[in-house]
């Protein structure tokens, strides 16, 4: 079963190729024996920028474009890519892009809920850091609910950032969000700027974590006090493209720098991490999302679902797990917390 057979990519290119004549065309691919590994920064209207030679003192940002023997078949941030062509990393260069790995994990998201075009955001990451602001936008938890069903759908790990702690406390949130045994960091501005930044690599350290969250919540504070050589970054303008990175729409991968007393050469200081930011969003459409995937992340309740009706939707009067859990199978609040998440998939005001 392919489950993101269909899905449009973010930067999905829609005009095929048209089909000349009968000549049949060959199946037989060629097999670029000469290609380098290298994994997507970001992408800007069809330019992709993938580092090559990663971890190594050959590692160089080469701007590629997708071969056309990929078809309509999407590159998006985070893909391990196989690319041919002029590997040189130098200005005005293009290489091709002609391989997309298997991905790990998939993290998808429709525009809102009546959208049907689901967007592949990033791939093979592993941890969602939900970055929400204590005050200042006021926090939105069926927001943060929506966000943790894409997680679970996405089989990543979700990881609660607080941010504006100087304005408001955490308690009251993390108590809600405390049955769901998820991590958490609590952030604010002054204390970034010290030891609050190395506290939040601290769960960041050797993975891939995509940053989202909606506007204002503080996550280009956050992002870039983890990454400060950001800023450096940003400026960046591309030959190729003759764009600024600020102008990108994609996500943008960024490697954390290393751990304190790193030895240099050390897997911890090779595999320090990469944050991969997003652009800030009002909604977080879930159309997509198949709720037999959200009890996964309850291993608890799975075995009280063997009695529920076909296709149970875990969240409607037929389901077993009411009586299992009255039982004393599982604790009541982790089950009150299942059926929050899975009704944050309906839209109302404000999602
Ligand atoms: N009081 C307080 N303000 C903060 C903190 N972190 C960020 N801010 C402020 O909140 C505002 C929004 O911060 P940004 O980092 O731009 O937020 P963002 O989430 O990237 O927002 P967009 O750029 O709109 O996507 C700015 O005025 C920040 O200075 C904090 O810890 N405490
Ligand atoms: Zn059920």
């Amino acid at each position: 079963m392919r489950r993101y057979g269909k899905d449009a990519d973010e930067d999905d290119i829609r005009n095929r190729p048209a089909r000349r004549g009968s000549r049949p065309r060959t199946r037989i691919r060629p097999k670029h024996e000469d290609a380098a590994e290298a994994m997507i920064l970001t992408v800007d209207r069809g330019r992709l920028t993938c580092l090559v030679d990663a971890g190594t003192k050959k590692e160089r940002e080469v701007v590629a474009m997708k071969a056309r023997e990929l078809g309509r078949k999407g590159v998006v941030v985070g893909d391990l890519v196989d690319v041919v062509g002029d590997l040189s990393g130098e200005p005005d260069t293009l290489a091709r892009i002609v391989r997309v790995a298997e991905r790990t994990s998939v993290l998808r998201r429709t525009a809102d809920d009546d959208d049907p075009y689901e967007r592949i955001v990033v791939a093979n990451a592993e941890q969602l850091a939900i970055v929400c602001a204590l005050a200042d936008p006021e926090p939105r938890p069926r927001l943060i609910d929506r966000c943790l069903v894409a997680a679970y759908d996405a089989g990543m790990e979700p990881l609660l950032v607080l941010t504006k702690s100087d304005l408001a406390s955490a308690e009251p949130l993390l108590e809600a969000y405390g049955p769901l045994g998820i991590s958490f960091v609590v952030t604010r501005r002054d204390e970034l700027e010290t030891t609050g930044a190395e506290a939040v690599r601290e769960h960041l350290r050797g993975l891939s974590t995509v940053f989202i969250g909606h506007s204002g919540v503080g996550k280009t504070t956050l992002v870039n006090a983890l990454v400060p050589a950001r800023q450096r970054t940003t400026g960046h303008v591309n030959a190729v493209t003759g764009r600024g990175r600020h102008t990108t729409v994609s996500a943008l991968a960024l490697r954390l720098p290393p751990p304190p007393g790193a030895k240099p050469g050390s897997k911890k200081a090779l595999d320090p991490g990469w944050v991969i930011d997003t652009p800030g969003f009002r909604s977080f459409g879930l159309s997509h999302i198949d709720p037999s995937r959200v009890i996964l992340a309850f291993p608890d309740l799975e075995a009280g679902t063997e009695d529920c009706p076909r296709a149970c939707s875990h969240d409607e009067p037929d389901c077993a797990l009411d009586a299992w859990v009255a039982e004393g199978h599982a604790e009541q609040a982790r089950l009150y917390s299942l059926r929050r998440l899975l009704a944050s998939r309906d839209t109302r005001e404000g999602d």
